[in-house]
C-alpha cells in the first residue's frame, strides 16, 4: 500500500489558492483551524445558524455556500453526508470554477452516485481516520491523525499533489497518509463504524451492562466495569496492540479474555458482519439512509432517544460528575 509522510507533500502546491471549507462541524472546524495554522488561506461556507457564529468567533471569513464556492480554488465539502447532494445541486455546482478541486472527507456521495461532478474539475478525497475534534487536538499537540487520500477525477493533472498538500495542511502527514480509492474508503469506513467502532462497541457495552444489572449488581459497578474501563483497556491496545494490553492485565484476565471472548463474538457475529458488509457493498444501506432522511428520520430519532434515556447514560453522567478529569 502506498504511504506518504511529511517530506512527500509540497505545501507550495496550496500557495495562492483559496480553500473553501463548506460546513463547520466536527471535521469542518478541525480541518479549517489546522489549515489556517499551517499557513493556508481558508474561507468558510455555511447557511445561517450556530456554526456561522462559531466560525466567525474563530476569526474566519464566513460566506453563504454560493459565495464561498465562487471564491475558491479548493472546495472541501464537510456537510453531513445526507445533505451534501442537495447543497451541491443548489449552491456548489452552479458556482464552481473550471479547474477547481472538489474535495471530500468521505466517499459516500461520489461512490453511491448522489453527486456527479463535471469532468472539468478535480475530485479528490482527504479523509482523516478519526473524529474531527481529535484532528484538531492532535495537531495542537504537534502530532497528526492519519488520513486516506483518493483521486476520483484528475482534470488538471495536479489532483494528487493538491490532496497530499491538503493532508499536510491538516497535520495528517505527521502521522501517515495512505492512498486508497473512493470505493475502498466508503465501504471500509461504513463497515468500521457500524460493526466495530460505534455500533459494535456500544452494543457490546450495553449488553455487558444490562447483563450485570439484570443479575442484581449495582448500576454504578456495572458502569465502571464495562464502560469506564473500556477506554483504559482500548488505550493499551491502541498503543501496542493486543500484546501490550495483555502484558498489562493479570494472567487471570488474559485466560478469561482468550477463552471467553470468542464465545461472546462467535460465529453468529461473523455472519452478521458479513451481512452488514454486503448491505454496504450492494448499496442497500446507502438507499435505506437516504430514504430515512426523506421521511424525517423516524428510526434514527427513536433509537437515539431510547439510548439517551438508557440507565447507563444516567449513571454515567452522575459518576463522571464526581471525577475531576471530566470537569471542564
Ligand atoms: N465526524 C467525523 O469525525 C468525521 C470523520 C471522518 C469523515 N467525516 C465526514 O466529514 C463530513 C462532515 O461530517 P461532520 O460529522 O463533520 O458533520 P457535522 O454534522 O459535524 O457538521 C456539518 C456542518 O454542516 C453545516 N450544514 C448542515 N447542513 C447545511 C446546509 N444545508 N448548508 C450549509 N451548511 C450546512 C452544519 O451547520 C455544520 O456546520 C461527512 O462527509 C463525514 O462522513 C466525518
Ligand atoms: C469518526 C468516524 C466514525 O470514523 C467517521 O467515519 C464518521 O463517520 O464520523
Ligand atoms: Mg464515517
Ligand atoms: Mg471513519
Amino acid at each position: 500500500m502506498q504511504k506518504y509522510y511529511e517530506s512527500d507533500a509540497d505545501p507550495g502546491t496550496l500557495e495562492g489558492k483559496t480553500i473553501a471549507v463548506i460546513g463547520y462541524g466536527s471535521q469542518g472546524r478541525g480541518q479549517a483551524l489546522n489549515l489556517r495554522d499551517s499557513g493556508c488561506q481558508v474561507v468558510i461556507g455555511l447557511r445561517p445558524g450556530s456554526s456561522w457564529q462559531r466560525a466567525s468567533e474563530d476569526g474566519f471569513e464566513v460566506y453563504s455556500v454560493t459565495e464561498a464556492v465562487k471564491r475558491a480554488d479548493i472546495i472541501q465539502i464537510l456537510l453531513p453526508d445526507e445533505n451534501q447532494a442537495g447543497v451541491y445541486r443548489a449552491e456548489i455546482s452552479p458556482n464552481i470554477r473550471e479547474n477547481a478541486c472538489l474535495m471530500f472527507s468521505h466517499g459516500f456521495n461520489i461512490h453511491y452516485g448522489q453527486i456527479v461532478p463535471p469532468p472539468t474539475v478535480d475530485v479528490v478525497m482527504v479523509a482523516p481516520k478519526g473524529p474531527g475534534h481529535m484532528v484538531r487536538r492532535t495537531y495542537e499537540e504537534g502530532k497528526g491523525v492519519p488520513a486516506l487520500i483518493a483521486i476520483h477525477q484528475d482534470a488538471t493533472g495536479k489532483a494528487h499533489a493538491i490532496a497530499l498538500a491538503y493532508a499536510r495542511g491538516i497535520g495528517a502527514t505527521r502521522a501517515v497518509v495512505l492512498e486508497t480509492t473512493f470505493a475502498e474508503e466508503t465501504e471500509t469506513d461504513l463497515f468500521g463504524e457500524q460493526a466495530v467502532l460505534c455500533g459494535g462497541i456500544t452494543s457490546l457495552i450495553k449488553a455487558g451492562f444490562e447483563t450485570l444489572v439484570d443479575a442484581g449488581y449495582a448500576p454504578e459497578m456495572a458502569y465502571l466495569e464495562v464502560l469506564h474501563e473500556t477506554k483504559l483497556i482500548v488505550d493499551l491496545i491502541y498503543e501496542g496492540g493486543f500484546t501490550k494490553m495483555r502484558d498489562s492485565i493479570s494472567n487471570t484476565a488474559q485466560y478469561g479474555d482468550l477463552t471467553r471472548g470468542p464465545r461472546v463474538i462467535g460465529p453468529e457475529t461473523y455472519v452478521a458482519m458479513q451481512e452488514i458488509l454486503e448491505e454496504i457493498q450492494n448499496g442497500e444501506f446507502a438507499k435505506e439512509w437516504m430514504l430515512e432522511n426523506m421521511v424525517n428520520r423516524p428510526v434514527f430519532n427513536a433509537l437515539t432517544r431510547a439510548d439517551e434515556e438508557h440507565l447507563i447514560e444516567q449513571v454515567g453522567k452522575e459518576i463522571r460528575g464526581f471525577m475531576p478529569q471530566f470537569r471542564k
